[in-house]
Parts: structure tokens; C-alpha cells; sequence
């Protein structure tokens, strides 16, 4: 099997139609660390002009036009592309790209095409995912989400949300949009991005494998810190530790957006916690963590079941999980009901040796999830039991 770190890192820059994308690509194309990427627009219907300015700064640039249906073409022109292109940009043998950037047409809904990289017999085994990054617009940003679903969803599977065009936002709009993502995506670091200028580092290495082959950061990866309750909330007595919903804000640097108002005074003016699901987003972003080690067998059946009857709605799963019988932690890793295969890490990134999963969904809660993983817990052993 090809180590992970060898795979090609493909970040996927997603957003709604003309929220800043190619902006941010005709931006970081232009950078040195970007010189080994070779990048792909994905788009639909007319080529956009704008897409010119791209054209001229790279030669390592595959323009894909698609009609049809939307989600179809896109996802069959990817498949060939991203197979066509590990010998199109080869010379003498040698590949000539390190990395991968796709920008996907605004109106695109980013789970097909990262289901693609994920399962495709074909795909699978050369690229993996390194990130998510989606542009949102301050200015125009809640009417977007208002009024577009697959907007809500491109937010919500970031890994990265790079905040454009703050200069056409008022106060009003900037606090207020930044408040709603507090709800549909606690994790993602945001960025503001004025013009399209983001340092490289920003949106690349989002995954837990770098290209360098760097010892994965689950810490950074994970940010289960993201999802903690505002208030502190008692240690369960299920075995799993609650957490939902909201910012803690953090004192690092990852929501550096250049103003003191609003996202740093959640909670003082007047608004609760609660609040954030007040625009029926239905998404809901909750982590939790289980003290004991999980039973092995009972892993896959509990994960099988979720996808089968949630599956559709949980947008993105992560988790670092200490199964019985393994010394290291496993770290899984899902996309709607599409789950990568589990990773084994050579060893705990700290002391904390629980099983942490952080979920983001649409219109599931973390009761349900709990239940199914308590059902699970007190029914297998009576099922295994009985069958011996
Ligand atoms: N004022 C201002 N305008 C910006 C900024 N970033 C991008 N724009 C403008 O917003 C418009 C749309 O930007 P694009 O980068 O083309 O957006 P897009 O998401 O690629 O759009 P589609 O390809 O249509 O999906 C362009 O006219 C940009 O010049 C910004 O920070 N400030």
C-alpha cells in the first residue's frame, strides 16, 4: 500500500459563485510555495473572464469545461483529469507537480467530487485530500447562505474558511455572518482575505499528512477545542464527555480578521450559545469523547449503522479513537457516508488517551449519535455472547 504522505495532496477550493475564488487563485499561484501545484478549474457552463488572469500566470493550469448535469460531468471530468494528468505533466518519467488544486464551479456541492478522491478505484490510490478551503463573503454572505443550501454546506465542510471582501462589509454584516459560521462550522480556521491575498501556508498542509512526511499534528487537525461548550459542563456519567456547538475563540492567531467586534464578544451581548442555529441552518457541529477503550468488533458495525441511516446527513466526521487491544490511536476520517479507511498513527499526540469524534451534520443530533453508539455498546456484547 502506498504510504499516505506519498499521496498527491489535493486541496479543494469551493465557494459560492463569485465569492472570491478565483481572486484567491490568481493570488496564491503567484507564490513560490505554489510553483509544484498544478491547478484545476472546474467550472461550468461560460468560462468566466477572470479565469484569464489565472491562465496567464501558470502553465501548470487544466481548464475543464463541463455542461450537463451539474453534479455528473463534474464528477466524471475530475475522474479523467486528475488520471490524464500524472502523464500529461510528466517529462522524462518525472511528475511535474507535487500538488493538487481544484476550483470547483460556485454552484458545486463538494461531497461528490471529494467522495471521487476518496473511492474511485482509479483516484483513490494516487491523491488524497489535504483540504477544504471555501471563500465566504462578508458583504453578501448571509444572503448566500439565506437563500443557498449548497452555500451552507461548502461552509460547513471547510477546513478552512478564508473571509472575503471585507471591505464591502458593514459592522452589522461582518458580526453577524461571523456569528452564523460560529454555528455551521466552529473548527475551520478563518481568515480574512482582502484581494485574494492569503500566504500559501494558510490554505495548504490541512490534513493530517504533510508533504514534507511530517509527524501529523491531530491536535491542530481535530481542534475538538472548537467545539466546547461555552459553559463548562460536568464529566457524563455515561462514559462520554459532552460538547457542542460553539467558538471558544481561542487565543491563537486562527481568527485574525483584523476587528475586535463581535466574534471575540460572543456571549456578551445578549445572545446565547443557542443562538447560532437561529437561521435553520440545521447544522449542528458537536463533539464527544468516550473514556474507555472501544470494543474493536464493535467499530465498523456502529459506523455502518450511522451511515446507513445518517449517513447523508453528516457532513464531516473526524475522530482519533483508542480501540481495545491497540496501544497507538486510529484516526478515521468521513464525508457524508463515504469513511476513508481507518489510519493507525504510530503513537498518542499527548496524555489525553480518550476516543474523541467531532462531528458536523445536518439535522442530526449529537443525542442520536450517542444513542446508537450506547445501543451499540450494550448490545453487542450480549449479541456476541449469545452467538458463541
Ligand atoms: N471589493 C472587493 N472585491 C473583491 C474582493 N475579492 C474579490 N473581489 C471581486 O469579486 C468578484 C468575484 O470574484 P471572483 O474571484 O471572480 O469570484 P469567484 O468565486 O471565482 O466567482 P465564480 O467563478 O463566478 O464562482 C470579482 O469582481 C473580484 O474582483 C475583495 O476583497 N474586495
Amino acid at each position: 500500500m502506498t504510504p499516505k504522505s506519498s499521496l498527491i495532496p489535493v486541496t479543494l477550493l469551493t465557494g459560492f459563485l463569485g465569492s472570491g475564488k478565483t481572486t484567491v487563485l490568481s493570488h496564491l499561484v503567484r507564490q513560490p510555495e505554489l510553483a509544484d501545484a498544478l491547478v484545476i478549474i472546474n467550472e461550468f457552463g461560460e468560462m468566466a473572464l477572470d479565469h484569464l488572469l489565472v491562465a496567464h500566470s501558470t502553465e501548470n493550469l487544466v481548464m475543464e469545461m463541463s455542461s450537463g448535469c451539474l453534479c455528473c460531468t463534474i464528477r466524471g471530468d475530475l475522474v479523467q483529469t486528475l488520471r490524464d494528468i500524472t502523464w500529461r505533466f510528466s517529462r522524462g518519467g518525472q511528475r511535474q507537480f507535487r500538488r493538487v488544486l481544484i476550483e470547483t464551479t460556485g454552484l458545486a456541492d463538494p461531497a461528490p467530487i471529494i467522495h471521487t478522491l476518496m473511492t474511485h478505484p482509479q483516484i483513490a490510490p494516487k491523491y488524497r485530500l489535504d483540504g477544504i478551503v471555501t471563500t465566504v463573503d462578508l458583504a453578501a454572505g448571509m444572503h448566500t447562505l439565506d437563500s443557498h443550501p449548497e452555500a451552507v454546506k461548502q461552509a460547513a465542510m471547510a477546513d478552512a474558511l478564508l473571509l472575503t471582501k471585507d471591505d464591502l462589509a458593514t459592522d452589522a454584516q461582518r458580526t453577524a455572518l461571523l456569528r452564523r459560521l460560529d454555528g455551521i462550522n466552529p473548527a475551520a480556521p478563518r481568515w480574512t482575505v482582502s484581494n485574494g491575498e492569503i500566504a500559501p501556508a494558510k490554505v495548504l498542509d490541512l490534513g493530517l499528512f504533510s508533504v514534507q512526511g511530517k509527524a501529523p499534528d491531530v491536535e491542530r487537525w481535530l481542534r475538538e477545542e472548537a467545539y466546547a461548550e461555552s459553559a463548562p459542563h460536568g464529566h457524563a456519567h455515561d462514559g462520554l464527555d459532552h460538547h457542542q456547538g460553539h467558538h471558544d475563540h481561542g487565543d491563537d492567531d486562527r481568527h485574525r480578521h483584523g476587528h475586535a467586534h463581535g466574534h471575540e464578544h460572543d456571549g456578551h451581548d445578549g445572545h446565547d450559545h443557542h443562538d447560532v442555529n437561529r437561521h435553520d441552518d440545521h447544522i449542528r457541529a458537536f463533539c464527544f469523547a468516550v473514556d474507555d477503550p472501544i470494543p474493536e468488533e464493535m467499530l465498523p458495525a456502529w459506523l455502518d449503522v450511522l451511515m446507513a441511516f445518517v449517513g447523508s446527513n453528516i457532513l464531516r466526521v473526524k475522530g482519533i479513537l483508542n480501540v481495545e487491544g491497540h496501544e497507538a490511536p486510529i484516526v478515521v476520517h468521513g464525508v457524508q457516508h463515504i469513511f476513508h479507511p481507518p489510519v493507525p498513527l504510530p503513537a498518542w499526540p499527548g496524555e489525553d488517551r480518550r476516543s474523541r469524534l467531532v462531528f458536523i451534520t445536518r439535522d442530526v443530533d449529537r443525542e442520536a449519535i450517542e444513542a446508537t453508539f450506547q445501543a451499540f455498546r450494550q448490545v453487542l456484547p450480549q449479541a456476541l455472547e449469545r452467538a458463541a
